[in-house]
């Protein structure tokens, strides 16, 4: 059997709802691969009428129209990685467990947008927990995301510690903490933890700014591109957040909307904030 032509990108799926805010969701994950070198491809599970103040409406994708999509994509392509955004409902978390799940796959469990909206209820933060968690790579919640997962209110190092538990790497991301202690923190702490390890503070530098509407998204999908490239996850995580803290920098002098504004989807300034444009996959 022949590999593909040198050069070819590898393949990374997102399952995820749309922002017609152009911040968050799809949007966001096919940019990044775009910056990040991995072809993009995109299972719809709905779409939300959203800008950077609030989310308006949400039309959910009928689910056979949501496994219709999945099954055009991993016909056709060779997935190399699946990373998962809003998926809203108990039906769409377990046809993602069912038919995905063998792949590595990166969960950001999208359960409340940054403007408060929720976006997945108590049926489908169980339904993460007992059919998507244990099949995932590495899952990436925020706190808020990782208390609802939990269903209690503990640090992020036992939240990610206890997420662990359920079989998959956990990523407890630190924005929203940072910004709830209402000072300038010089460090952003993400905790990671391993199933069975110890949970490790990765840290970056905390960027002043109120365009941070779809960092969630862009940091999981970071993450993939990462292991779709064959990079570890430790690797992958540092990667994710170094690239983060690029695009939060770039978009943080903006004026876009009157809420929390899209956090930058403009190709990396590589010099000015010292982020790789693209790393070639060694294949
Ligand atoms: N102001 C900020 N400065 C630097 N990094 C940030 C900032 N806000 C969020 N991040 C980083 O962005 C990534 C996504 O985190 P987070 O904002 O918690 O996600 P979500 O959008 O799901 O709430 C994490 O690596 C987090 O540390
Ligand atoms: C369609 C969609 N997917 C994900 C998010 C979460 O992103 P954020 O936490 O930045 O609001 C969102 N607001 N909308």
């Amino acid at each position: 059997m022949t590999g593909p032509t040198p050069g070819t990108p590898p393949v990374v799926l997102t399952v995820a709802g749309t922002d017609s805010g152009g911040a968050a969701g799809v949007a966001a994950d096919l940019t990044t691969w775009s910056h990040l070198g991995v072809h993009g491809a995109c299972v719809v599970t709905a779409v939300t009428a959203q800008d950077t103040t609030g989310v308006r409406a949400v039309h959910a994708v009928p689910l056979p129209v949501v496994a219709a999509q999945v099954e055009a994509v991993t016909d056709d392509l060779a997935v190399a990685a699946v990373k998962t955004g809003m998926l809203g409902s108990v039906d769409v978390v377990r046809l993602v467990a069912e038919r995905l799940g063998h792949l590595p796959l990166v969960v950001d469990p999208v359960l409340v947008a940054t403007s408060g909206a929720v976006l997945g209820g108590a049926d489908v933060a169980r339904a993460y927990a007992a059919h998507l968690l244990p099949r995932a790579t590495v899952a990436t919640p925020n706190r808020d995301e990782a208390v609802a997962l939990c269903g209690v209110e503990v640090p992020s190092s036992e939240l990610a510690e206890r997420l662990a538990d359920t079989g998959c790497a956990v990523v407890v991301t630190g924005g929203p903490e940072w910004r709830a202690e209402g000072a300038v923190a010089a460090d952003c702490v993400d905790w990671l933890c391993l199933p069975g390890g110890v949970p490790q503070a990765v840290r970056h530098p905390v960027v002043a700014t109120t365009h941070d509407h779809g960092s969630g998204c862009t940091y999981s999908s970071a993450v993939a591109a990462g292991l779709a490239h064959g990079r570890t996850l430790e690797t992958a995580v540092a990667d994710a957040a170094a690239y983060v803290t690029g695009q939060l920098r770039q978009g943080s002098g903006w004026s876009l909307g009157r809420g929390r504004g899209p956090v930058s989807h403009l190709v990396p300034c590589v010099g000015e904030y010292g982020v790789e444009r693209r790393r070639r996959s060694p294949r």
